[in-house]
This record gives C-alpha cells, sequence and structure tokens, in this order.
C-alpha cells in the first residue's frame, strides 16, 4: 500500500522527502493512505454575540457531536458525507470550510478589534474570513488578491460572512505596498507556494510539482515578504504560512529574509504545543528557526503546513501584546456613533439621507454596523468604511467597506451584502425559513406566500430580513401578500 502511495507521487519528492525525514518518512508517506480530515470554521460574526452556538440553538444542534480543531476557537472536524457546503447555513455565512492546519495562521496572528491587519494573498478568503472574525468588525481589514477572478471570489465570501470592516483589493503586492507605509499591525502572507502539503487533497498539485517550481515559488516568497516587511509598522507582526514542505519555501525563506531584514526576529507562537519545531539544519542553522512551525500529517490531524510569526522592530513581544491592548482600549473609546458626516459631496448627501430614511423605516439599531465608520461614495454605491481608511487612489478595489446599497431616485435599495450584516434584532421585519426545504426555495429564489410558514403570517408590506436558523441569509420586500425574493441572481441556487 504504502509502495502504491509513493509511486503515485512525483519521483524526486519522494527522494527529497526521504533524505529530510529519515526514519519519520515511512510514517510520513504512510499518512498519503489515511482520510482527508475535513475542517469547518463557526463565524463568530454571525453569532448572537460572538459565542459559539449551543446545543438547541438550530446551527448547535446541526454541529452537535462534532470533534474541536484543538488549535483553532471555532473550529471543527466533520465526515466527508456531511455535506455542510450544500446546507443553507453555509449560504447565511454560519460557517467557513477551512482545512484544519489552515485554522492556525490566523489564530497565531491574533488580530484584535481594532487593529489595522492586511492578509496580503488572501483569495478564496479562509484566513481573511478568520481574521475578520477575530476583529468583530472593529478596525481595518484590507484583503488583497493578486488574481482578478480570485479576488472576485474573495469578495463574495467576505460578503457571506457578513464581514463590516473589510476593503477587498486586486493588487499585486509590488504596487499595493506604496500606499501602505509602515501602516499595518499586523499581517498574513499566506504565501503561493508548491503546494506539497495539498498532495492528499488536491491531484493538480501532485501534478504541476517540480524542483524549478519549488524555486520559482522561492523568488516569489521573497519580494512578497519584502513587501509585507515594508507595510508593516515597528512593532508590528507577519504571520507567513505555506501548505508545502520545502525547506526552500519555509525556513529558507525566513532565513533570507530576516539576511535581508535583521530588524525582524521570530517568535514562537504558543499553538506550536499542537504541532513541530522548524529546522534549522535544512537553511543556514540559526537557531531562532526552531521557532517556525511545521505541520506534518503524521503527527497532526491536518494536512502539512509551515507557519512563521515574525515580528518588526527591537521590542519583545510582551511590549508589543501591551500596545495592541492599549489601542484596543483607546479604539472602542472612540466609538460611538457620527451623524452627518462631513463629506460636501451632493451624491453623497443624497444618498445618505435615503439610507437614513430605509433605517428609520426598517432598522432598529444600527450601532454596531456604524460605531466609529464613515459614509463613502464608490460608484452609485453606498459604503460604510472604517475610519482609519488610507486614500485609496489609484489602487484596484472591489470593495472599500460595507456595502449598504444605492440610492435610487425615490428610494433607497439596500444591498446583500447589508443583509448579511445584519442580526435579526437589528430590524424590525424578519421571516424565519425554518426547514432546510424553505430556506432552498428561498436560495432558488422563490417568491414566498403565507402559507408556506407555520404561522401562516408574513408582513404586509416593506423590507423583511429572511433568516434561517435565526441567521441572515437575505432581503425579501413584503407587497401584495407576497414576499418578493431579493436574494442576488448570480448567488440563486440551480435546480432541485
Ligand atoms: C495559498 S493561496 C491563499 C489562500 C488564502 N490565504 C486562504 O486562506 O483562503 C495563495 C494566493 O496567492 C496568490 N498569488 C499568486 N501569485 C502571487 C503573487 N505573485 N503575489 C501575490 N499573491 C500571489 C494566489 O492567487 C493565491 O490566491
Amino acid at each position: 500500500m504504502e509502495k502504491e502511495t509513493k509511486r503515485e507521487l512525483p519521483e524526486a519528492f519522494v527522494e527529497k522527502m526521504e533524505k529530510l525525514l529519515g526514519s519519520d518518512a515511512e510514517a510520513f508517506f504512510k499518512s498519503y493512505d489515511a482520510e482527508r480530515k475535513f475542517g469547518l470554521r463557526v463565524n463568530p460574526l454571525k453569532q448572537k454575540s460572538g459565542e459559539m452556538p449551543e446545543e438547541g440553538e438550530p446551527l448547535g444542534d446541526y454541529l452537535k457531536g462534532l470533534a474541536k480543531v484543538p488549535w483553532a476557537e471555532e473550529g471543527f472536524y466533520y465526515e466527508a458525507d456531511m455535506r455542510p457546503g450544500r446546507h443553507p447555513f453555509h449560504e447565511a455565512g454560519a460557517y467557513y470550510i477551512q482545512e484544519p492546519s489552515a485554522m492556525s495562521v490566523a489564530e497565531a496572528l491574533s488580530p484584535k478589534p481594532g487593529e489595522q491587519i492586511l492578509d496580503l494573498c488572501a483569495a478564496p478568503g479562509g484566513k481573511s474570513t478568520h481574521l475578520a472574525g477575530k476583529m468583530g468588525g472593529h478596525g481595518l481589514l484590507v484583503c488583497n488578491e493578486i488574481h482578478p477572478a480570485r479576488a472576485k471570489i474573495l469578495s463574495q465570501n467576505i460578503e457571506r460572512l457578513g464581514v463590516k470592516n473589510a476593503v477587498v483589493t486586486n493588487m499585486d503586492p509590488f504596487r499595493l505596498a506604496p500606499a501602505f507605509p509602515e501602516f499595518f499591525d499586523g499581517i498574513v502572507v499566506d504565501a503561493p507556494c508548491s503546494g506539497e502539503g495539498m498532495f492528499r487533497k488536491d491531484e493538480n498539485a501532485r501534478n504541476e510539482w517540480s524542483p524549478d517550481h519549488v524555486k520559482q515559488c522561492a523568488g516569489l516568497q521573497d519580494g512578497i515578504l519584502d513587501c509585507a516587511a515594508a507595510m508593516l509598522k515597528d512593532g508590528g507582526r507577519i504571520a507567513y504560512s505555506t501548505c508545502t514542505f520545502s525547506p526552500e519555501e519555509n525556513e529558507q525563506s525566513i532565513a533570507r529574509f530576516l539576511e535581508r531584514h535583521p530588524e525582524f526576529s521570530v517568535v514562537q507562537p504558543e499553538l506550536v504545543k499542537y504541532f513541530s519545531g522548524g529546522h534549522p539544519e535544512w537553511a543556514d542553522g540559526d537557531e531562532e528557526l526552531k521557532k517556525t512551525v511545521r505541520i506534518w500529517p503524521h503527527l497532526a490531524d491536518g494536512e502539512g503546513h509551515f507557519l512563521a510569526l515574525l515580528v518588526k522592530g527591537e521590542r519583545s513581544w510582551d511590549a508589543v501584546e501591551s500596545t495592541v491592548n492599549a489601542d484596543e482600549k483607546k479604539n472602542s473609546k472612540k466609538g460611538g456613533r457620527k451623524n452627518g458626516r462631513a463629506k460636501e459631496d451632493a451624491a453623497l448627501t443624497e444618498a445618505v439621507a435615503a439610507f437614513r430614511t430605509f433605517e428609520k423605516e426598517n432598522l432598529k439599531d444600527t450601532e454596531h454596523l456604524e460605531n466609529g465608520k464613515k459614509f463613502l461614495m464608490f460608484g452609485e454605491n453606498l459604503y460604510l468604511v472604517p475610519e482609519v481608511m488610507p486614500d485609496l487612489k489609484g489602487l484596484k478595489v472591489l470593495r472599500p467597506g460595507l456595502h449598504l446599497g444605492s440610492a435610487k431616485k425615490d428610494r433607497f435599495e439596500p444591498s446583500h451584502a447589508l443583509a448579511l450584516a445584519l442580526k435579526k434584532s437589528d430590524v424590525r421585519q424578519s421571516v424565519e425559513v425554518g426547514s432546510e426545504d424553505l430556506a432552498l426555495r428561498y436560495l432558488r429564489g422563490e417568491t414566498l406566500r403565507a402559507e408556506d410558514f407555520e404561522n401562516r403570517e408574513i408582513p404586509v408590506k416593506g423590507w423583511v430580513l429572511v433568516t434561517t436558523g435565526g441567521m441572515s441569509l437575505g432581503f425579501a420586500k413584503a407587497a401584495g401578500g407576497m414576499l418578493k425574493n431579493h436574494y442576488p441572481k448570480g448567488l440563486r441556487i440551480q435546480g432541485g
């Protein structure tokens, strides 16, 4: 069996790993015959006040019995036949499906509400949505992706998970860096890599692998890390990660980085206790590299990963943590609602007025939406953007913040992003599509009627938040005894 596995792997890869791992190689290759581990991460932004759903609540019941991923606060393992990606809870952003080892990265960076955080290679959004959950809607999260099509998917995932404080950009890191000199408190560099850790999960990764590809990736990673270094404040931290085993892209990437940037040091994240340390002997022998993290598929319940936490400047990690906590307090004091934003632009004033009317008629409390944020017009659309937002001129921006909607002639059309960022308690009118069947009918774009609901009642008029398990799925508009479906056409589920 073991021989079969090895035969399916690139020969040069097998030889290299045998040399690196010595007597551990057998267990390593055997792990390729084991079942893949599937993971999902509960989205705290969609829970009542950030806490985990409990039994007795629809999501809590759905997840009942799932084993916890030990190193991720909201991570769970699930069996393949559960198919959580097909459940309406997925469309409600109740969770993000994420490989368990990948959950270690945002845990290691540990962003705090109020910080300025960048996810530099962000699509499809696993780390970004994890970071967003930890930030709780406060501070600024810039999610960047170089490839336009992937950036679009990233933007959709940011929307689905109800993230309120994210800016999504589609930039080459080299072009992004000049816009944010020494700006961020924390940066995730989940680098493009040769993907050796995904061989079990993804056949393409196996077919694309070659020693030359490893070298190319290592070169790419050096450039991306330099961009991250330039965008980081003194005292800030970078979480660098790959899903590959090759030392050239891991310990050696970090060794080369430390050589170019002596102002950085490596910090050992606490979660190393679940994994293994890095191998200085696979790079330049610098003992600091022991503080990097190796996730081995034969030693942990997850795919192969590498992680390094790097801190910029002279200060110790303790000093960095206390600054973060002080900033957090400062930012939470700032809070408060700021009406009548000082933007002279007539279109903006008009759009804000239209939103205020919509708000008065349909919402109860938007304090958590607006807290410390300001309004911005982007094309015809009205956004709420984080207060610390820098000038985005010259950047390709897909989403400059939370999309509220657009002001039409005599009305305000709320966006799908707004629906997903709202809680049931924020709105005057909502309906619960309790059964999976009814939720799927809504997701297909069907018009719903009173007789579809157990109590045979629906609101008479106005915007209605459609919820499943208490979590928002989208908007509908009540009129003439029906709920007109406003689930975006492009997202509708096809077929039965
Ligand atoms: C490992 S994936 C990121 C996964 C993502 N962080 C997540 O958790 O969902 C690496 C990303 O880097 C992007 N990438 C490829 N070449 C790049 C480059 N030259 N500079 C920056 N990013 C690049 C890829 O498009 C890909 O989305």
